[in-house]
């Protein structure tokens, strides 16, 4: 039977990246994708710029939505603190099970907690499900129409303290235009367009990355 995207790559990164070394597990995806098959990870330009905030930012709590294979949820979880954490939002199952596996390779399992199911649904629990106060971070990949309704959610179920910081990915390719007006537009954060490239291609394409005011 035909393989799956996710799962062609995650056998590239079991061939070609060592065990327990984050940093060879995101080369050896970056490598597929720039040299066998496109896929929707942040990739490496954009990559750079997560990296940048993520030291910057240096969170002790992350929310992820949208993991698909789990590239930037190992990318992110490799420059985190001590006891720093990452949860990361996966709807679809099989691609839930993917990442696992790349998390697994990358030997992250501790600082990263994948959860299966809708943004819309978890947001509301997380707090009591994983004991989370609020978030450092939070790096927005998912459906892009789903940004804006879940920053808002994130808000009314405060989870985003003063200064808590979202990345979004894509605000121009494929684009979340309603998300990238309300947050330009919105008193209660201070936004900032990183200009990159659609990963893997020399499409233009950005992180918009705000600072929630509270
Ligand atoms: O469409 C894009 N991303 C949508 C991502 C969706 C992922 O988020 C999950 N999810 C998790 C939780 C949810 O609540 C809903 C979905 C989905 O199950 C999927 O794994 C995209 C497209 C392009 N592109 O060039 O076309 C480039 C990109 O960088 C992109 O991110
Ligand atoms: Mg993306």
């Amino acid at each position: 039977t035909q393989s799956t995207r996710p799962q062609r790559l995650l056998a590239a990164v079991q061939k070609n990246a060592t065990r327990g070394d984050p940093r060879s597990v995101v080369l050896a995806i970056d490598q597929f994708c720039r040299q066998k098959e496109w896929a929707m990870n942040v990739g490496d330009e954009k990559g750079c710029i997560l990296d940048s905030v993520v030291s910057e930012v240096n969170p002790g709590a992350v929310l992820e939505l949208g993991t698909y294979c789990g590239y930037s949820a190992v990318r992110i979880a490799c420059l985190l603190p001590p006891h720093g954490k990452i949860i990361t939002l996966e709807f679809n199952p099989d691609n839930a099970a993917i990442a696992r596996q790349v998390i697994a390779w990358a030997g992250l399992e501790e600082k990263i907690q994948l959860v299966v199911g809708a943004s819309g649904d978890w947001i509301p629990k997380i707090k009591e499900q994983f004991g989370v106060k609020t978030f450092d971070l939070v790096f927005l990949d998912h459906w892009k129409d789903r940004y804006l309704p879940d920053t808002k959610l994130m808000e009314e179920c405060g989870l985003l303290r003063e200064g808590s910081i979202l990345l979004a990915d894509n605000v121009i390719c494929p684009g979340t235009p309603d998300y990238l007006e309300y947050i330009r537009n919105s008193p209660r954060y201070k936004s900032q367009y990183f200009k990159s490239h659609l990963e893997y291609t020399k499409v233009e394409d950005g992180l918009e990355k705000s600072v929630f005011l509270g």
